[in-house]
């Protein structure tokens, strides 16, 4: 899914009046048919909805969503502001036809603070969508303060109010804090960075038609992994294949003390379909290594670390977990990325070696896949204000090295070679734990390996590893659940998966 910034939205909003042809107002109807299935499937009957409105199309929304609900026989209040003199037509249109619903009471925004709201109370945040052009203060500032300290679930349509869709807001400004965001047909950028995506709670996306021409055709560089992406990349296994034809992967990993990394990186290759797989690893994880994992052939580099990396063509080689940044590894690992051509996945003290010898970046064989968390990528290519500078640092870094970097976030951006950049959504905080990155690594290596596009592999094994923690979240908790679980859930992803192919093909 492209994400388009808030000037691209207006011009696929009025492209779909223009072409479909649609009235503004219907278009409207849609957004406000759309928000209303999604509360009626999701929140309870007997809630009372509590609807703030804009004097924009955003506020036109929350009416025409008002008059639904209570169509539908749910009880509803409206806020507006005093004068509907600046609205739209469609917004003034659907202030008016609130008459029809005598029963929904309308309020002024400024009345807020002095009502008893009823114990089931639903804050619907219809005051600003993709048309906000300055930070909120006043008497907005006010009442969105005084909102989100209500004790209720609130619900902001299309954008939290106090957030732009594509651009970062200032530090302290005042923006509706939603538990959910019911955000028309496309995600938005300040969605997806933790300074404005912490203000959005559950994103849900729906679909109001808007025109697919102009979709497909205007430019974007920065896009959604979404479940067409997936399919589109996810190879089902032939029948008639073997395991000579599903490639050879090798993991260089481990120290002493760290084997565990080497172990979780081995498994999850094997786990993700790996043909042939090596574990090269110093002789101290010899005997854990063959344990472990006895679908893995062991390789010697070293004793206690590695000190000589072996080279092989025709396998796909992913370094760097609990490899250490010993002098002796060190000095290895630069002659042997100098002596590679083949594209390989580079992690953990991998990056760090090569952070401490800038030089050696451009020894990077082209198309390779970077995988670095915010402060690996810091030492690799130097600190940035923020997650928004640091993308934008990250797409340019991979253009000039041809390389993909995988920056690991809550929601990971995927940037290629070709200047592109994939925003992945599964996932979830109880990945954030100490060996989840070097199954990654394994994910990705394995899938390089079984013959993806080396930025396929990236987008696909981003995606994958992401749901096998939402799949492992639902059968434990963010707290307790394990990257061990990760690699245990990729096998119910991808039976989803190939049942999911199977019924679109
Ligand atoms: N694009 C679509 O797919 C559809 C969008 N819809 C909804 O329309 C809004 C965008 O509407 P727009 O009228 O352009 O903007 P807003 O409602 O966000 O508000 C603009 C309004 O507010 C004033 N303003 C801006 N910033 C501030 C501020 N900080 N303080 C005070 N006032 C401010 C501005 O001058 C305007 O008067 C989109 O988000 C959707 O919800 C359609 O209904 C369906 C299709
Ligand atoms: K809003």
């Amino acid at each position: 899914m492209k994400i388009f910034n808030s000037s691209q939205i207006r011009k696929a909003d009025a492209y779909t009046i223009a072409h479909e042809p649609v009235t503004e107002l219907k278009l409207m109807e849609r957004a406000a048919e759309a928000c209303a299935k999604w509360l009626e499937d999701e929140i309870p009957r007997e809630t009372v909805f509590y609807i703030f409105c804009g004097s924009g199309n955003n506020g036109g929304d929350g009416l025409a969503l008002a008059r639904l609900l209570c169509h539908n026989g749910l009880s509803t209040h409206v806020f507006v502001g005093e004068s509907n003199e600046q609205a739209s037509e469609a917004r003034s249109v659907n202030f008016q036809r609130l008459a029809e619903h005598p029963e929904i009471a309308v309020h002024q925004l400024e009345d807020a603070v002095e009502l008893d709201f009823e114990a089931n109370s639903v804050l619907v945040d219809a005051l600003f969508g993709t048309g906000l052009n300055r930070e909120i203060d006043g008497k907005y500032a006010e009442l969105i303060n005084f909102l989100n300290e209500l004790p209720f679930r609130r619900i902001s349509i299309d954008v939290p109010s106090g957030l732009f869709a594509d651009r970062l807001i200032k530090e302290n400004a005042t923006v509706f804090t939603a538990h959910d965001t019911l955000s028309f047909q496309f995600w938005k950028q300040s969605f997806l960075h933790p300074e404005t995506g912490a203000f959005c709670g559950n994103v849900h996306i729906l679909d109001i038609g808007l025109h697919k021409n102009f979709v497909e055709s205007e430019p974007s560089n920065r896009f959604v992994t979404d479940d067409a992406v997936i399919f589109q990349l996810y190879k089902p296994r032939s029948p008639f294949t073997h395991k000579g034809k599903l490639g050879k992967t090798r993991i260089i990993a481990g120290s002493y003390g760290k084997m565990g990394a080497a172990v979780l990186a081995v498994k999850a290759a094997v786990h993700c379909g790996s043909g042939l797989t090596v574990i090269e690893a110093p002789e101290c994880g010899n005997e854990i290594l063959q344990t472990s994992c006895p679908e893995a052939m062991f390789e010697l580099n070293g004793d206690q670390y590695a000190t000589a990396f072996l080279i092989n063509e025709n396998e796909s080689v992913g370094v760097g977990p609990g490899l250490g940044t010993n002098p002796d590894t060190a000095k290895a690992f630069l002659k042997f990325l100098q002596d590679c051509t083949q594209p390989m996945v580079i992690d953990a003290d991998a990056l760090n070696i090569i952070a401490s010898n800038p030089d050696s970046l451009k020894m990077i064989p082209k198309d390779s896949i970077l995988t670095p968390h915010p402060k690996e990528f810091e030492r690799l290519f130097g600190s940035t204000a923020n997650s928004y500078e640091r993308v934008d640092l990250a797409q340019k870094m991979a253009a000039e090295l041809g390389v993909t970097i995988v920056l690991k976030d809550h929601f990971t951006q995927i940037c290629l070679p070709d200047g592109s950049v994939y925003y992945n959504t599964t996932g979830n905080a109880g990945m954030a734990k100490g060996g989840s990155g070097d199954v990654l690594l394994g994910i990705i290596t394995s899938l390089l390996a079984q013959k993806y596009e080396p930025a396929q592999a990236a987008i696909f094994g981003v995606w994958l590893h992401g749901k096998a923690g939402d799949f492992a979240m639902q059968k434990s908790s963010v707290e307790a659940m394990l990257p061990t679980d990760l690699i245990s859930e990729l096998g119910s992803v991808f039976k989803c998966l190939s049942e999911k192919k199977g019924q679109i093909h």
